[in-house]
């Protein structure tokens, strides 16, 4: 059978076949990454730089495709050589046999129709062949995917009717996967407690977002727990965790369709007047008011008609209208104007029952905050009330002083 007599033909194949799923995946990858930023790249003047990024990248895909073809073409030569010898060696054979007597024209004839019936039917198995080589290529991307095995641990079964919402971490250290030889926390311990809005505060890279995540169960901390009413929070069902808590992100996600529409989004038999009330917490429903079609406006693709202040406002309307029992914004309300900021927060801090975490960089808008966390270096440095704090003259006054002198 030819396709045995080049064995290797897979292997390679299959190697090209993943180069090129590789290539095209870098080359989609470009291209809507420029696209999607297409005002940084024009802003920058970087179309040239991006569209030659791009033409590398096909060059790349051309060049496989190349390798691909020649040795598919050498393939196919052999194989073609191969089937033609075996047929005048065999004809050949034939010919001494009939010479010697041992064998009739008849048989060879009826063998001679047999064998083009044979080959006929082997050929459409080596395509079979061929195809399925690509499938598997294909499948084993697919497989390799499915078969990761997440860090996290499974989440639990808990799922108690009545929780209180009292978060804690316990002597918490953290790495990154990427960095394991860094941690981004360092035998962190804080409490947030139901009903009070508690703000994590501390310059760049302190670690206030990598505790955000831990919240949200995205990494698992190296040492220590997250603890929710006393039970770590891999004990909790994911769906029933998810309902408790909502996040809000610096650059929240709107999907196109109606203010009413982001608002309420996925949840079921939301009325008008729940997605208004929530609109009036994130201050918002003033703004919506003013719109020629209200409630009914249509926000773009992403958000886009709308500016980042309000985009930001419409993603806590959308965590607020769940009646979520811990909120957290991370930096959630950095695209708002000081005031609104303010009033949003003024909002949330009277919140009863609830656990509100803000994460902030301007210290001015944590103030009303029951309780300030001043994080530096990955750990807790100081913590109490915005009073107690600057009665401490440590780090959270210092760098007030500093931004207040700027
Ligand atoms: N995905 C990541 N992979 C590896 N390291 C990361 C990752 N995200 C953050 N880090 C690192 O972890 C440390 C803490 O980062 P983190 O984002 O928690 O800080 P932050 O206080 O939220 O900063 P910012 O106020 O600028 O948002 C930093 O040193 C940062 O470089």
């Amino acid at each position: 059978m030819p396709a045995q007599l080049t064995p290797l033909y897979p292997t390679y194949s299959q190697k090209f076949i993943k180069q090129l799923q590789d290539c095209q995946a870098q080359t989609k990858e470009l291209a809507s990454q420029a696209i999607g930023a297409v005002r940084t790249v024009r802003s920058f003047r970087a179309e040239e730089k991006e569209l030659d990024r791009y033409n590398q990248a096909l060059e790349r895909m051309y060049k496989v495709q190349e390798h691909k073809g020649i040795v598919s073409a050498v393939h196919l030569l052999l194989r073609r050589m191969v089937t033609v010898g075996l047929k005048v060696a065999m004809l050949f054979l034939c010919r001494r046999l009939i010479s010697s007597g041992q064998l009739s024209i008849g048989s060879v004839l009826a063998f001679v129709l047999f064998q083009k019936d044979m080959v006929t039917n082997m050929k459409q198995l080596v395509y079979v062949f061929g195809d399925t080589l690509s499938t598997v290529g294909a499948a084993a991307k697919v497989f390799t995917f499915l078969d990761r095995k997440p860090n996290q641990k499974e989440a639990g079964e808990l799922a108690p009717a009545k929780l209180q919402g009292k978060l804690a971490f316990h002597n918490v250290t953290f790495y990154y996967p990427s960095r394991p030889d860094t941690p981004a926390l360092k035998a962190v311990s804080l409490d947030l407690h139901p009903g009070k809005m508690t703000a994590l505060v501390g310059p760049s890279g302190c670690g206030k977002s990598s505790c955000v995540s831990l919240l949200a169960r995205l990494y698992e901390p190296k040492e220590g727990q997250v603890l929710l009413d006393g039970q770590p929070l891999h004990c909790y069902q994911h769906q029933y965790l998810h309902q408790k808590m909502a996040l809000v992100s610096q650059e929240p996600v709107l999907f196109s369709g109606s203010i009413r529409y982001n608002i309420e989004y996925g949840l079921l038999g939301c009325t008008l007047e729940k997605v208004k009330e929530a609109a009036k917490s994130a201050n918002v429903h003033n703004f919506i008011c003013t719109l020629e079609q209200g409630y009914n406006t249509d926000v773009g693709e992403c958000g886009g008609q709308l500016s980042s202040g309000q985009k930001q406002c419409i993603a806590i309307a959308r965590a607020l209208v769940r009646e979520p029992l811990v909120l957290i914004l991370d930096e959630a309300t950095s695209g708002m104007d000081i005031n609104t900021q303010h009033a949003v927060q003024g909002i949330l801090a009277g919140s009863v029952g609830q656990t509100v975490l803000v994460v902030a960089h301007q210290l001015q808008t944590v103030e009303k905050a029951d309780h300030i966390i001043f994080m530096e270096g990955g750990e807790v440095v100081e913590q109490g009330t915005h009073q107690e704090l600057m009665a401490s003259k440590g780090r959270y006054r210092r760098l007030k002083e500093e931004l207040f002198e700027d």
